[in-house]
C-alpha cells in the first residue's frame, strides 16, 4: 500500500516536473511570445527599421545571421546565410533578393522590434536596395576591413544619403590577419566624412563586436516617422507567389492599423481584397492578428492574379481616400533578350512561369516577340547580364521551365527622316532592340545609344591596363581621384553595349580581382550604328542580324562567321557565310561541299533497314530551316544567338 502511494506521489511529482520543464522550455524557445501577442501595441518609439548595405561579399548575410542568432530568432549554428533562401543564392553564394526579418532586442530593460532587411551587393540587383530603403529609417554601411571601400559601397552610401537615412558604419572581417581597419576608417573619412570614432569594428564570422551593433542601431537610427492615429495606409514593397494563397504582399505600414478580416483596396488598380492573414517574418512566418504603423508585415489577401500585386503600390482601407506613398522609383531595364520556349507546346506554361517570377522581380519588363527560327516568345528587359542569368536560372529551378535565351542587347534609339515612315508611325523616334526591325539607313537621320556613368575603384598598379580596356570599349574618362596612396577612383562615361557582356569579368581578371565596378544610367547620346547582316549563299538570315557600332562591325562579323562555320553541318553544296553591312562584305567563311556518297548506306541490306534510314533522314530534315537551299539545324541558330 505504502509502495503504491509512493509510486503515485512520484508520478505526480514527475508530471509536475514535466509541466514546469515544458513551460520553462517554451519560454526559453519563445521569449518574444508576449511581444507577438501584443504586436500592434508596441510603441513606435521602440521600432527600428534598417537595411544592411555593402559591396558584394563584404559580409551582409553573415552579419544578418549573427544578429538573428543573438536575438534568438534562429539557434546558433543553424547553418550559414539563413536569409539567402533561394537555390540560386546558395549555388552562386550571392544574395539576389532582399530579405526582411523582424527580430526583438532588449535594450535598457525595454523590448525593441528591429525590422532588418538584408540586401544584395551586386550592381545588377541595386533595385532591390532602393526598394528596401523605402521601408527604412537607417542603414548599416558594412565595409570589408581588408578590401576597404569599393564601387558598390560608394553607390549604396549615395542611395542612403539621398533618402536622408541614418548611417551606422561598421567594418567587418577584423579577424583576418591583413585587415587594416585604421586605413579603411581613413578612407571612410576622406570619401564620406564619417568620423572614425563612430565606426564599429566586428567579425561577423566569429561574432566579435556584433552585440554593440544592435545597441548602436537603437541609439543611432530614429524610430519610424508614422502616424498611428489616422486611417490605414501602407506601401507594398515586395511580393511573391504562393501556390495555395496566391500573391503574398510584404507591406510597410505608414498610417493607422490593419486587422485580419478588414477589406483593403489597391490605390493603383482600385480592386478590393479581404485580409485573410497577417504575418511577421522571424524569419519563418508568424501569424499576428493586427499590425500597426511603423511595422512590416506579410499579408495574404486572396490575390490570384500575380499582375495585381504592384511593387510601390499604396494600400488603404476600402472606400477611403488617401495620398499615394510614392516612395521609390523603380529602375529601368538596360539589357534586353529574347526568351522562347524550347518547344512551342510549352508556350503557355512558360508564360505563366515568367509572370509569377516577375511578381518577385518586378523590375523585369516583358513584351511579345517572335522569330522565324525560334517561334513565338517574349523580349524581356533586365538590369544587367547577371540579373538575366539569375532570372533564367530561377525559371528553371523554381518553375521547371527550360527557355532559350537569345544574345542580350541594349535598346537603341533612332530618329527617322522619311516622312512616309514618320506619318505611318505617328512619331519620328523609334526605340529598337531587335535588329530585324532596324530600318534602312537611308530612312534614318540620327542614331542614339544608351550610355552609363561607370565608377571603377582599383589599386594604382592596375590603372594602365584598366585604361587600355576602357579605351578598347569606347569609354571616356571624366575624372579620377586618389582614395589613398595606393588606390584610385576613376569615373567614366561608357556605352552600355560595351559593358553588359564581359566588362566586369575582364576588369576582375586584369586586376587579380582587386578592382571593382559600378554603373548607373546616363541617358542616350548621339552615335553611329549599322545593321550587321549575315548571308548564307547570298541570302540574308533575318534572325542572325545585329545592331553594332560602326567601329565594331568588322570584329563582330568575323566572330559570327567563324562560329557559324563551326556549327553548320557540311552539305551537298558549298556554303558561303558572309557578314555584311549593306552591300559591303566585312568577313567571309566557306564550308566545303560534302564529297562522301551519303546514299551509299541505303544500298544493300534489308528493306526495313533502308526504310528506317529514309524515315530518320526525313525526320531530321523537318527540324532544319531551309535558307537558299541550305539546311540549317535549329541548334545552329540557338548556339549563335545564345551567349
Ligand atoms: N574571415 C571572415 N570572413 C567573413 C566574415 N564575414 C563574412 N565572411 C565571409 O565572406 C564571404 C561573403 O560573405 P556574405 O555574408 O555572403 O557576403 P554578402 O555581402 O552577403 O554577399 P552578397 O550578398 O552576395 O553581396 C563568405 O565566405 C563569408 O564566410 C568575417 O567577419 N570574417
Amino acid at each position: 500500500m505504502l509502495k503504491t502511494l509512493k509510486i503515485i506521489q512520484f508520478r505526480r511529482y514527475q508530471i509536475r516536473f514535466q509541466i514546469s520543464a515544458c513551460r520553462l522550455y517554451s519560454s526559453q524557445t519563445n521569449p518574444n511570445e508576449d511581444a507577438i501577442n501584443n504586436f500592434a501595441n508596441l510603441p513606435v518609439e521602440r521600432i527600428r527599421n534598417f537595411s544592411i548595405i555593402a559591396h558584394v561579399d563584404h559580409g551582409k548575410s553573415t552579419l544578418a545571421d549573427r544578429l538573428l542568432e543573438l536575438t534568438g530568432a534562429i539557434k546558433a549554428n543553424s547553418g550559414s546565410q539563413v536569409l539567402d533562401s533561394l537555390q540560386v543564392e546558395r549555388e552562386r553564394g550571392i544574395t539576389v533578393k532582399a530579405q526582411t526579418v523582424s527580430i526583438f532586442h532588449n535594450y535598457k530593460n525595454e523590448r525593441y522590434l528591429l525590422n532588418l532587411i538584408d540586401t544584395p551587393g551586386h550592381v545588377d540587383f541595386s533595385n532591390e536596395v532602393s526598394r528596401s530603403l523605402a521601408a527604412c529609417d537607417g542603414v548599416i554601411l558594412l565595409v570589408d576591413a581588408c578590401h576597404g571601400v569599393q564601387a558598390q559601397t560608394v553607390a549604396n552610401y549615395q542611395l542612403a544619403k539621398n533618402r536622408k537615412l541614418a548611417v551606422v558604419p561598421v567594418l567587418n572581417k577584423i579577424d583576418i590577419k591583413h585587415a587594416d581597419p585604421e586605413k579603411v576608417c581613413k578612407d571612410l573619412k576622406n570619401l564620406f566624412g564619417i568620423d572614425p570614432q563612430r565606426v564599429l569594428k566586428v567579425s561577423a564570422k566569429l561574432g566579435t563586436g556584433v552585440p554593440q551593433v544592435l545597441d548602436t542601431i537603437i541609439e543611432t537610427i530614429p524610430p519610424p516617422k508614422v502616424d498611428r492615429n489616422s486611417t490605414f495606409r501602407a506601401l507594398l514593397f515586395d511580393s511573391w507567389f504562393d501556390r495555395y494563397r496566391g500573391a503574398l504582399n510584404l507591406i510597410y505600414i505608414l498610417n493607422g492599423k490593419l486587422e485580419v478580416g478588414q477589406d483593403i483596396q489597391s490605390y493603383t488598380t482600385k480592386k478590393v481584397y479581404p485580409v485573410k492573414s497577417i504575418s511577421i517574418l522571424r524569419p519563418a512566418e508568424t501569424e499576428v492578428t493586427s499590425i500597426a504603423a511603423g511595422q512590416v508585415g506579410l499579408i495574404a489577401v486572396n490575390m490570384r492574379n500575380s499582375k495585381e500585386s504592384i511593387i510601390g503600390d499604396t494600400l488603404h482601407l476600402k472606400n477611403e481616400t488617401c495620398t499615394p506613398a510614392g516612395s521609390f522609383k523603380p529602375q529601368q531595364p538596360m539589357v534586353f533578350a529574347g526568351v522562347f520556349p524550347a518547344d512551342q507546346s510549352k508556350h503557355v506554361a512558360l508564360r505563366s512561369a515568367i509572370d509569377k517570377l516577375i511578381l518577385n522581380d518586378s523590375v523585369v519588363t516583358l513584351k511579345v516577340d517572335s522569330s522565324p527560327a525560334l517561334g513565338q516568345g517574349w523580349r524581356l528587359g533586365f538590369l544587367g547580364l547577371l540579373h538575366m542569368e539569375v532570372f533564367c536560372q530561377r525559371l528553371e529551378q523554381e518553375f521547371g521551365a527550360e527557355p532559350i535565351i537569345t544574345a542580350p542587347s541594349v535598346t537603341y534609339r533612332i530618329v527617322l527622316k522619311n516622312p512616309k515612315m514618320i506619318k505611318q508611325m505617328g512619331t519620328d523616334t523609334m526605340e529598337i532592340s531587335n535588329a530585324a526591325l532596324f530600318p534602312e539607313p537611308i530612312n534614318i537621320k540620327e542614331y542614339y545609344e544608351p550610355l552609363v556613368k561607370g565608377t571603377i575603384i582599383t589599386p594604382t598598379e592596375f590603372v594602365g591596363q584598366i585604361i587600355s580596356l576602357c579605351v578598347e570599349r569606347r569609354c571616356i574618362q571624366e575624372s579620377s581621384v586618389n582614395i589613398d596612396n595606393d588606390r584610385m577612383l576613376m569615373n567614366y562615361i561608357m556605352p552600355l553595349s560595351e559593358i553588359i557582356l564581359d566588362f566586369n569579368d575582364r576588369l576582375k581578371s586584369l586586376s587579380s580581382g582587386y578592382a571593382s565596378f559600378n554603373y548607373e544610367d546616363h541617358g542616350y547620346h548621339l552615335t553611329n550604328l549599322v545593321r550587321l547582316d549575315i548571308h548564307l549563299n547570298g541570302k540574308p538570315v533575318e534572325e542572325l542580324c545585329r545592331i553594332v557600332h560602326v567601329s565594331k562591325a568588322k570584329d563582330i562579323g568575323r566572330e559570327m562567321t567563324t562560329k557559324l562555320k563551326e556549327t553548320i553541318p557540311k552539305q551537298m553544296v558549298q556554303i558561303a557565310i558572309q557578314a555584311c553591312v549593306g552591300s559591303k562584305v566585312l568577313a567571309r567563311e566557306t564550308i566545303k561541299a560534302y564529297r562522301k556518297d551519303v546514299t551509299a548506306k541505303l544500298y544493300g541490306g534489308d528493306v526495313t533497314r533502308r526504310m528506317k534510314l529514309l524515315r530518320q533522314q526525313s525526320e531530321g530534315k523537318k527540324k532544319m530551316r531551309s535558307i537558299a537551299n541550305i539546311q540549317v539545324p535549329h541548334e545552329t541558330f540557338i548556339n549563335v544567338l545564345k551567349r
